[in-house]
This record gives structure tokens, C-alpha cells and sequence, in this order.
């Protein structure tokens, strides 16, 4: 087999992140196209970033959250790497996959959840934001993920047949990890209106919403975590096992939903036409207080915008 280039002169507007389970699109009807193993100002990125073509043609980037071989814990990943990597290579549309627990008796293990809400249970011990350091920007994050790309990835997961169970909208915990909550937590969770709880939707998204991209978690739930009394707590075993049969209802979504994004009429949203400039209306600092170090930063993320 002859080696992938390690360039990609064509931009690439869609990314793939996968998760637990989905550690590579190889053999899974994607073309390999190129592997990239870019540097960024804030490290290399969790995996390689592999640029697929889909059946239909259209270049997409795959990058594994927790590395190739998840050697990477949530707390680890190198979220900014990760997201300005594939920023500087033209991505705009983020398709992120999770395992996530249930922390509601209606969504089973193997249901699908696109949540439309995060609750921040993480540490602060993940570097969280491109502004800091020498510029201030302060993003918003009401709503934290793209409603436009959701209502894509809701309308055509619904219409495929015989998949899982899908609900569409919900909270989403995001924990530190990487030990699993106690029954306390759980609970607590629960009566804070979580629906499904993982480690790994927070920065990830915080920081797609900074670098300008249309972000959306399919959250594939594993396992009813620890409030549920007449269940063993999750273990990694259920969690994997449980990923290792939704796998295929999974590759079928990731299809879908990016034959679908091909369509002309979503370029737009796929490009991310409506959220330029939102991060350049962000920063607060005034440009002669920009660093030279976050200008030099800054830029490899945002070409000319904070010149
Ligand atoms: C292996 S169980 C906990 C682990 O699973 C989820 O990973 P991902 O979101 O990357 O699919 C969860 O967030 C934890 O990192
Ligand atoms: N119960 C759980 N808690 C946190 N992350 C998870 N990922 C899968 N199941 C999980």
C-alpha cells in the first residue's frame, strides 16, 4: 500500500471528532485522502488528523479525541490543538461523537441524544479558552450548540430505519473524570435536569464556539451511570461493550448527516457563514495591548483579524 500524502491543498470545511469506540473511519467506506500531523501554538493535536473523502467525494477531516490508541484521558486531550488544527485547515462544521451515561430512565443505553445544553462540572484544570494570555475576548455561549447543524443532524438521524432511539435536545453533564461519579453526584445531577452525562463535551465546544464553528455533540449513551439502584454501577467493560454494538448505528448517522451537509444549500452554514467575525467582536482588548506573543497566537488561529 502506498503511503497517504502528508499535504491537502483543498480546504476541508467539515470535521469529524470521534470518541470512545470511534477511534478511526478507516475501511468504514471513507476514501483516505491525506494524513496531516500538524503543529499548532498550543501543541500537536490528540491524533493525526486523517482526511477522508465520502462516498460522494466531498473531503473530511477525522481526528481521535483520546488518541489513536486512547492513550489520552478527558483531562488530557489537547483541546486547543486539536480545534485551531483543524481550524487552520479550513474546518467550520464539527460533528463530535460521545459515550455518554443516562441519567434518565427513558433514554436506554444504545439511545442516541443531541443535547442542546451543558452543565460545567469540569476543574478548571483543562486550558479552556484561545483568549487569555495577553488578549481578552469573551465569546457567547447561551445556546452551546449550532442549532442550525443540530436541526441537519436531528432531521436526518430521525429518518433512518431500524437505528437507535433518538432524542433530540437535552443537558449534558460534563465531568472532570477520569473516575466515574459517586451515587451522590448522580443523584445531584439528576435533580439539576441533567439527561446524560460525559467528560469530554467541555472545552471542546466552548472552544469551537471561539474559533467561529458550528459544533454539535451525538452523544451515544453506554450505560445508566450510578443513580439507578437496580443496576451495577457503569464500568468501562459496559461502556465499550455497549459502544462496540451501537458502532454501525453510529457510522450510519456519520453518513448521513455528511451526505446530507454536502448539499448545496447548506454551504453556507457548512462554511460557517454565520459566525464570522463573532470572535473578532468578542475581544475587548484594545490592539496596542495585544501581546506580541497572542498577537503571534491569535493570528495562527485568525488570519488579519486583530491586526
Ligand atoms: C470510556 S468511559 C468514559 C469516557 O467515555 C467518554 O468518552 P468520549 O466522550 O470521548 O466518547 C467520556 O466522555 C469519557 O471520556
Ligand atoms: N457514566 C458515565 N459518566 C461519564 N462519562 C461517561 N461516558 C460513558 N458513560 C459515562
Amino acid at each position: 500500500m502506498s503511503a497517504l500524502p502528508t499535504t491537502f491543498s483543498e480546504p476541508v470545511h467539515i470535521a469529524v471528532i470521534g470518541g470512545t469506540g470511534i477511534e478511526s473511519l478507516v475501511h468504514d467506506g471513507f476514501v483516505p485522502a491525506a494524513v496531516l500531523t500538524p503543529t499548532t501554538p498550543w501543541g500537536a493535536p490528540s491524533s493525526p488528523i486523517n482526511i477522508l473523502r465520502t462516498a460522494t467525494g466531498v473531503p473530511i477531516a477525522f481526528l481521535s479525541r483520546h488518541g489513536v490508541h486512547h492513550e489520552l484521558t478527558p483531562s488530557e486531550v489537547p483541546n486547543l490543538a486539536n480545534i485551531s488544527a483543524l481550524r487552520a485547515i479550513g474546518v467550520r462544521t464539527v460533528l463530535a461523537f460521545s459515550a455518554v451515561g443516562s441519567l434518565q430512565e427513558d433514554i436506554r443505553p444504545r439511545d442516541f441524544v443531541i443535547p442542546d445544553q451543558i452543565i460545567d462540572r469540569t476543574k478548571g484544570i483543562r486550558p479552556h479558552t484561545f483568549f487569555e494570555k495577553g488578549i481578552v475576548g469573551h465569546v457567547g455561549f447561551a445556546d452551546p450548540f449550532d442549532a442550525g447543524l443540530t436541526a441537519i443532524v436531528a432531521k436526518t438521524a430521525e429518518k433512518l430505519e431500524g437505528g437507535a432511539k433518538l432524542h433530540v435536545g437535552g443537558t449534558v453533564i460534563c465531568m472532570e473524570g477520569p473516575a466515574f461519579s459517586t451515587r451522590a453526584e448522580s443523584k445531584m445531577y439528576r435533580s439539576w435536569g441533567g439527561s446524560v452525562i460525559n467528560m469530554s463535551a467541555l472545552p471542546e465546544s466552548k472552544l469551537a464556539r471561539e474559533a467561529e464553528m458550528a459544533y454539535v455533540m451525538v452523544c451515544m449513551s453506554t450505560d445508566y451511570d450510578c443513580w439507578k439502584t437496580d443496576e451495577p454501577p457503569v464500568d468501562v467493560a459496559v461502556v465499550m461493550g455497549n459502544m462496540k454494538q451501537n458502532g454501525e448505528n453510529a457510522k450510519r448517522v456519520m453518513v448521513a448527516v455528511l451526505e446530507e451537509l454536502a448539499l448545496e444549500q447548506h454551504e453556507d452554514l457548512v462554511k460557517g457563514r454565520h459566525l464570522e467575525g463573532a470572535s473578532k467582536w468578542a475581544n475587548c482588548t484594545k490592539p496596542e495591548g495585544v501581546t506580541a506573543d497572542a498577537r503571534q497566537r491569535i493570528e495562527f488561529l485568525f488570519p488579519g483579524y486583530f491586526n
